[in-house]
């Protein structure tokens, strides 16, 4: 069964990991997509072609989330090559590992401006696109299981991830009154670009894995299908909601 059959779905920072994911996912299931990159046209654009081969349509877009502009950039560039907006999956985001006490202030400021601003504005577009058709939507916001733990060197990162969760309960009131509804997933360790260096120190990986009760570290597609069905009908009386998907590592404390 195709899930997203007719919509229009825009996914943010989908040149790898977890948004290209996202964005072939929701081609899997019938949607146009277009998507958004900051660095890397090679894989945007293979991304692209990797959507076209599903039979869908698909858009690659250039532009940094930090910069507000780029969110109406990005929105007005979906809306005129395939005329709406029914889905927005905000996924862009940085994570410069660094310890708290001489954090540098660039990569503070940096890791909320990409993460937190970048949400913001992003949401922020395609909910006024979304409100403007009148028919609904949805949003989807990849937060993380940072939202709910701490990380020595994550001080910048996970108070962004609650933000950005923190957002889609609020933006679930906002726009609740559109039928537009917003939902956070909440990923574990998923093995992506974001953390291979990190992960790359053997006893980290080892101790990481050993937490996680399904037995693995998540791969970007264990993220496809929790993103395609809080998008789709299938949620329909789900807003404001955080669907956790790391394993069962939040809960295997002892
Ligand atoms: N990998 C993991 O274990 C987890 C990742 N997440 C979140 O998932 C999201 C995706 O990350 P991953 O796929 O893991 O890593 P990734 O590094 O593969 O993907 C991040 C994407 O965001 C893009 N990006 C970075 N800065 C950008 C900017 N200024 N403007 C536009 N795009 C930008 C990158 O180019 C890349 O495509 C992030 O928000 C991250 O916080 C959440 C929980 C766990
Ligand atoms: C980048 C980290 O490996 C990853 O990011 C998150 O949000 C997870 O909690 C992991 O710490």
């Amino acid at each position: 069964m195709k899930l997203l059959e007719g919509k229009t779905v825009l996914v943010t920072g989908a040149s790898a990991g977890i948004g290209r994911a996202a964005a072939i996912g929701a081609a899997r299931h019938g949607a146009d997509v277009v998507i958004n990159f900051s660095r890397d046209e090679a894989g945007a654009a293979s991304a692209v072609a990797e959507i076209e081969a599903l039979g869908q349509r698909g858009l690659y877009v250039q532009g940094d989330v930090a910069d507000p502009a780029t969110a109406k950039d990005f929105v007005a560039k979906a809306v005129d090559k395939f005329g709406k907006v029914d889905v927005f999956v905000n996924n862009a985001g940085i994570c410069p590992f660094h310890a708290f006490l001489d954090m540098p202030v660039e990569t503070f400021e940096r890791t909320m401006r990409v993460n937190m601003h970048g949400a913001y504005f992003m949401v922020q577009a395609a909910a006024n696109q979304m409100v403007k058709q009148g028919h609904g939507g949805a949003i989807v916001a990849v937060s993380s299981i940072s939202a709910l733990v701490g990380g020595e060197y994550q001080t910048h990162y996970t108070p962004t991830k609650a933000g950005v969760h923190s957002l889609m309960q609020s933006t679930a009131i906002a726009l609740g009154k559109y039928g537009i509804r917003c939902n956070s997933v909440l990923p574990g360790t998923i093995l992506t670009d974001i953390n291979k260096d990190d992960l790359a120190d053997v006893e980290k990986r080892d101790y990481m894995e050993k937490r996680i009760p399904l037995g693995r570290l998540g791969q970007p597609d264990d993220l496809e299908g929790p993103i395609v069905f809080l998008a789709s009908d299938l949620a329909k009386y789900v807003t404001g909601a955080a669907l956790l998907v790391d394993g069962g590592m939040f809960v295997n404390l002892q």
